[in-house]
């Protein structure tokens, strides 16, 4: 029986996959796993039975990766699963930024009362006119997962999209639109466009980058997008940009006491994978995930250990070893088996940076005495044992 508990409201198809065999419970200290989507948990402290950590949603900058990978746990995400409901809000914040539909709905409730709306509105409109995105430069930072779909979706409200990622997937580079505009720099990309959108992940490398600096070469007028982590623009400056009118609108998916309520910033509260399919598609694919790792060993989308799987675990005793990445942790393991005769069936070793991960299975039982020798290997951070 496998425990978990759910740090923030998980969608119900998700908790659906956890059948028989697990059971919530209320206390994350008690958990075998925990699932999470915003719930910051850098200070919390994890009990010796945590195993993983899955993070329904794309973001994991709510969660200590190294402390966990010290502690032998593994946190998983969910690449691409909340993409879509991304992609569109994105392009809802591109048509806010465009048209005044805010502000004319304003007018539109603050006139409720009128019986000659109708006439009175035909006057009223001319201040809220806009423009249109056809024709416009859309500079795309990042295209991942949300990146890719941003872009592909804007060339077809006849954009001119560039694209900037120096680290961009093979995956992401089949999927992108011939007709974006591979941008070589980022500062191309900032003196080019009209609409710039980000779509990186939070990291020390990405933190602020769009500074007073980046701002600078922007056009007059530009509108920036930030669907991805307040972090990465310096709010001091944003706002300097946007009461200057340098920036015609910052449209953010995180309010923030900075940027809320300055004149240009159109301010959404973190609604960006808040739709049902989002929802759904992150949880069920976090729950599988969580399942493979407690049931089978098998890794899949962790973002501090490495990918790895040796399918169902069948009637084999299955061997999971979580180490630094350094060597002879393999001969020393295969040692320790071969001196208590015990037969390697199937072994797979992966590593990712700092640590790795591997997985033995074993065609007869593993005592108890062989699991406390693996366990005292230097270098070990965890072993676990499916039998
Ligand atoms: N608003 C929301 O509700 C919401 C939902 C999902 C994701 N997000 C945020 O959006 C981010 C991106 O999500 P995703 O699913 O597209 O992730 P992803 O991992 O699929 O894509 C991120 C891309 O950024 C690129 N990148 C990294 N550093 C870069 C840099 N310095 N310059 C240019 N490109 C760089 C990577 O190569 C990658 O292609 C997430 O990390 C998360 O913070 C927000
Ligand atoms: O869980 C959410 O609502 C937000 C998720 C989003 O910020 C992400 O990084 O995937």
């Amino acid at each position: 029986m496998y425990k978990y508990h759910c740090l923030n409201p998980i969608s119900q198809v998700g908790l659906d996959q956890l059948t028989e065999e697990y059971t919530p419970v209320n206390e994350a200290k008690e958990a075998d796993a925990i699932l999470v989507r915003s719930a910051v948990m850098h200070e919390m402290e994890f009990s010796k039975d945590l195993k993983a950590v899955a993070r329904a949603g794309a973001g994991v900058n709510n969660i200590p990766l190294e402390r966990c990978a010290e502690e032998g746990i593994v946190v998983f995400n969910t690449p691409g699963a909340n993409a879509n409901g991304v992609k569109e809000l994105v392009l809802a914040g591109m048509l806010l930024a465009s048209r005044d539909i805010i502000g004319g709905i304003g007018w539109v409730q603050e006139n409720e009362e009128d019986g000659n709306i109708a006439k009175d509105a035909e006057k009223a409109k001319k201040a809220f006119a806009g423009c249109e995105l056809e024709g416009k430069k859309l500079g795309v930072i990042g295209l991942g997962a949300i990146g890719v779909l941003v872009a592909n979706a804007a060339t077809h409200l006849g954009m001119d999209v560039y694209g900037y990622d120096p680290y961009v997937s093979v995956d992401s580079a089949w999927r992108l639109s011939r007709s974006i505009h591979h941008a070589k720099t980022v500062d191309e990309l900032y003196s080019d466009c009209d609409y710039i959108t980000i779509h990186v992940p939070a990291l020390d490398s990405t933190k602020g980058m769009i500074d007073k600096h980046a701002i600078s070469l922007m056009k007059d007028g530009v509108v920036i997008l930030n669907f991805a982590r307040n972090i990465l623009v310096d709010e001091e400056a944003m706002v300097d940009a946007l009461v200057s009118g340098h920036v015609k609108h910052y449209v953010t998916d995180f309010p923030t006491p900075t940027v809320t309520g300055v004149k240009g910033a159109i301010v959404i509260p973190h609604l960006g994978a808040s739709t049902e399919e989002a929802e759904d598609n992150c949880a069920v694919m976090a729950a599988k995930q969580l399942k493979d790792y407690l049931e089978n060993g098998n890794i899949k989308n962790s973002v501090n250990y490495p990918d790895c799987d040796m399918g169902i675990r069948g009637e084999n005793t299955r061997l999971l070893l979580l180490h630094h990445n350094v060597p002879n942790m393999i001969g020393q393991f295969t040692t320790i088996l071969a001196k208590d005769n015990m037969n390697i069936a199937d072994l797979t070793n992966k590593s990712k940076g700092k640590y790795a991960y591997t997985m033995i299975d074993i065609d007869s039982p593993v005592p108890a005495g062989v699991v406390e020798e693996l366990k005292a290997v230097g270098e070990v951070l965890r072993v676990r044992i499916l039998a």
